[in-house]
């Protein structure tokens, strides 16, 4: 049986991609440093997925088993020597950790065998691929370096299905039935189900980031500032739901521009994505979306990166920056970035946490209207 390795077993890595090799025909060895989820995936040998739908449609994965990257190293490696595609769903901010390990499995196999490795980043990242390489390559010595050519291939890629925390500590996920997982490389490569290849990843990842995650993010933050728990019922909120429309209409006015899109067929991308978000069974939380501000407020990501292309493109920005100014205000206290950012603005002020965070320039138009609508919203 062909082999696989996903580093996190959290819900993308079992409710996406663990899955869809699986379905595949792989054996998927899941790497986690979480020991009740390494102990239950090799103890049941599989779990099942379930759709977010009236009839929760119920799938059983197979062929599943566990490893904890701190206590199984050298099975960890083991395992990288003998997989066709190594994976990754484990935050872009724990890239850097696993690197090492992986880079010591690669350099265990580029020495035992010319088979080809495929390793792909599936985070919420522009080139999280292109980032955990580079950690990788940092982890290797000259000689194993230049053993990868042929061997081991890293692709980027944009991944997009929403799976909420899960209630219970079952092993079982549950997940919205759309998903779209698009990798980009110009190779012949062992086929996936559900994997759709693309010579340029770009417009792909863009379009997904600046709609799907911008408009998740202000809701998101939205819904925290007006006491709502979940996405669908802050969406309910008919204020909110043309905020989050006024916002998508800035981020796509700059797709459209940049990628050429149809804007009506833009249109309809973005009401498409908008009905996702109203799915009234996956009850996600405004605090899981909104998780990790720093991570999303920094220059690539959702809410800055569409700001700055606005501005330079000539279009407009005062939703995105009413966005930004809400995120500023997500001061939840489980989340270490929040209380973070919360101190950083107390100590510093906010154009400082722009500056640092953001890497916006103090004076720039979009810090001044940032600090407006802080204000507006504060009240
Ligand atoms: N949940 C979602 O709807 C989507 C998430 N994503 C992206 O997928 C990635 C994973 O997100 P989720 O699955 O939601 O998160 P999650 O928190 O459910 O899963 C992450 C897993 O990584 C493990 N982990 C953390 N640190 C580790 C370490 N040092 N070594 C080994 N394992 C470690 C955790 O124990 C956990 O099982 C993120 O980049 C996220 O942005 C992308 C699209 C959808
Ligand atoms: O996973 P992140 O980057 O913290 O952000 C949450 C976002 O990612 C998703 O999990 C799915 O793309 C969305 O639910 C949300 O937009």
């Amino acid at each position: 049986m062909k082999q696989t390795v996903h580093f996190g077993a959290g819900n993308i890595g079992r409710g996406f991609i663990g899955a869809l090799f699986s379905e595949s025909g792989y054996h998927v060895t899941f790497v986690d440093i979480a020991e009740s989820i390494i102990h239950s995936l090799n103890e049941q040998k599989s779990y099942k997925v379930k759709l977010a739908t009236d009839q929760h449609e119920t799938t059983t994965i197979k062929n599943v088993a566990g490893l904890n990257n701190m206590t199984q190293e050298n099975k960890v490696i083991e395992e990288i020597t003998g997989a066709t595609y190594l994976t990754t769903a484990i935050g872009p901010n724990i890239l850097p950790r696993i690197a090492p390990l992986i880079a010591r499995g690669i350099s265990e196999r580029v020495y035992q065998t010319d088979e080809k490795l495929y390793v792909i980043a599936c985070e919420n990242q522009i080139g999280a691929t292109d980032i955990l390489k580079q950690h990788i390559l940092d982890n290797l010595d000259e000689d194993t370096k230049d053993r990868l050519a042929g061997r081991v291939y890293f692709f980027n890629s944009a991944v997009d299905r929403i799976v909420p925390i899960q209630e219970d500590n079952s092993l079982d996920v549950l997940v919205e039935p759309y998903y779209e997982w698009v990798v980009e490389t110009e190779e012949e490569i062992p086929e996936v189900e559900g994997m759709t290849i693309v010579s340029e990843l770009a417009p792909f990842i863009e379009r997904k980031l600046f709609t799907v995650n911008t408009g998740h993010a202000v809701i998101a933050y939205l819904g925290y500032l007006n006491g709502k728990s979940t996405i669908d019922k802050t969406l309910a909120d008919e204020a909110i739901k043309e905020q989050v429309e006024a916002t998508l209409k800035e981020t796509g006015d700059y797709l459209v521009k940049q990628y050429g899109l149809k804007a009506d067929e833009h249109n309809e991308y973005i009401q498409k994505i908008i009905k996702r978000f109203k799915n009234p069974y996956l009850q996600d939380g405004v605090t899981r979306v909104g998780r990790a501000p720093i991570r999303k407020l920094g220059p690539e990501d959702r809410l800055i990166r569409p700001a700055t292309e606005a501005q330079k493109a000539g279009l407009s920005f005062t939703n995105l920056a009413k966005a930004i100014a809400a995120a500023l205000l997500f001061d939840y206290q489980e989340d270490e970035e929040a209380m973070k950012l919360q101190s950083m603005i107390k100590e510093n002020g906010m154009a400082k946490v722009l500056e640092d965070v953001s890497k916006l320039p103090k004076d720039s138009d979009i810090t001044q209207e940032v600090i407006k609508q802080y204000a507006l919203l504060k009240g």
